[in-house]
């Protein structure tokens, strides 16, 4: 098995919005990369990808040696993992073709190399059960943009070899992310469960008329947003305790988890609720496309990591608590 600061190879399966995030954060960080989707225009979307993340990528900061050129795509899957020292899977959240997926690239790559799904929720123990070498798949969880958003979450399934998680979290790191490694399974890992609770509360008030898409929207970036890129939900509401810190936050507040502030049960996504949350979001992006919100997004992004000393060359930001062990 190669080091993981040796790796000079990766294979990123499946190209869309995350596959083509990862693809783009490895060659920024200087690896060479092979590519593969089955899609009849993935190459052509990839390279798009690319190239509009490339001048963020840029004003960040690249890899000695880093190209566009180190890129890339292969005509079958066989080929793409051939000779890869990592694998990351990125192909849609479907369980039954995640494990076949998995058991073809592990049946294709070389021996040892530890292979990664970028799935947002499904347990490795579930994906995990066609490979014959089962030991090396792990879970590697991005966020959107993997080329911007430092997180993954890393766990294994029940038939994971520890080496094998201890390796991947290894290996983000020494690619640039940010790694927290869990030590046991939970669907959603640790992100999703909270972005999903927030999202279920969400669809609920705009399902009952309680707020528009703009209020959520704003509720969020001119309020616990702000506080949330440097500083995580835990720590946030100590303060909310003042000089008594979590104790008097949890003696003065405690209480309300009586009253009647979440419903967690998601919402029946009918038509109704559907056409009402996209509407709400054409609304708000105001003749903005796609494109010009991901550029938006990737300047904002790339300010707060700036701000909060988060860059790549930047001194360290205060310990941010990350890790559960
Ligand atoms: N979109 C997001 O915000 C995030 C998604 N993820 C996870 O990343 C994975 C990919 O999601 P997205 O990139 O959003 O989806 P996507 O729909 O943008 O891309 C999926 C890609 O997979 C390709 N594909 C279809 N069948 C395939 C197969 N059999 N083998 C390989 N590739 C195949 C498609 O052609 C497409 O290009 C999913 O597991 C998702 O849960 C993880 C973090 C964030
Ligand atoms: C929407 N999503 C569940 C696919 C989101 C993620 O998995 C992570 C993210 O980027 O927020």
């Amino acid at each position: 098995m190669t080091k993981p600061e040796e790796v000079r190879r990766v294979a990123c399966v499946g190209a869309g919005v995350i596959g083509g995030g990862w693809v783009a954060h490895f060659l920024a960080r200087g690896y060479d990369v092979t590519a593969w989707d089955p899609a009849p225009d993935a190459e052509q979307r990839l390279r798009r990808l690319v190239d509009a993340a490339w001048p963020a990528l840029t004003r960040i900061g690249l890899a000695d040696g880093a190209s566009r050129e180190r890129l890339t795509v292969a005509a079958t899957l066989e080929e793409a993992v051939a000779d890869a020292e990592f694998v990351q899977e990125s192909a849609p959240e479907k369980l039954e073709l995640k494990r076949d997926l998995l058991t073809r690239i592990d049946a294709a790559a070389p021996a040892g190399a530890v292979i990664a799904s970028s799935t947002s929720g499904y347990p490795m123990t579930d994906m995990q059960t066609g490979a014959a070498t089962p030991g090396r798949l792990v879970v590697g969880h991005p966020f959107n943009p993997p080329y911007l958003i430092p997180l993954v979450e890393v766990v294994g399934g029940e038939r994971t070899d520890a080496d094998a998680v201890a390796w991947a979290s290894r290996f983000y790191e020494v690619a640039g992310k940010s790694v927290i490694t869990m030590k046991s399974e939970v669907p959603g890992f640790i992100a999703n469960r909270l972005q999903e609770a927030l999202w279920r509360e969400a669809l609920h008030m705009v399902a009952n008329g309680e707020a528009t898409v703009a209020e959520i929207d704003a509720s969020i970036t001119e309020g616990p947003g702000l506080r949330w890129a440097f500083m995580g939900p835990m720590l946030t509401f100590a303060l909310a305790g003042g000089e008594g810190g979590m104790a008097h936050m949890l003696d003065h507040f405690g209480p309300s988890l009586k009253s009647p502030w979440t419903r967690l049960e998601a919402p029946e996504l009918d038509r109704e609720l559907y056409d009402a949350v996209v509407g709400g979001c054409e609304e708000a992006a105001a003749g903005r496309t796609i494109a010009d919100l991901v550029a938006e997004r990737d300047r904002g992004v790339i300010d707060v990591l700036r701000a909060t000393g988060r860059l790549p060359g930047q001194a360290t930001a205060p310990a941010t608590g990350r890790g559960t062990e």
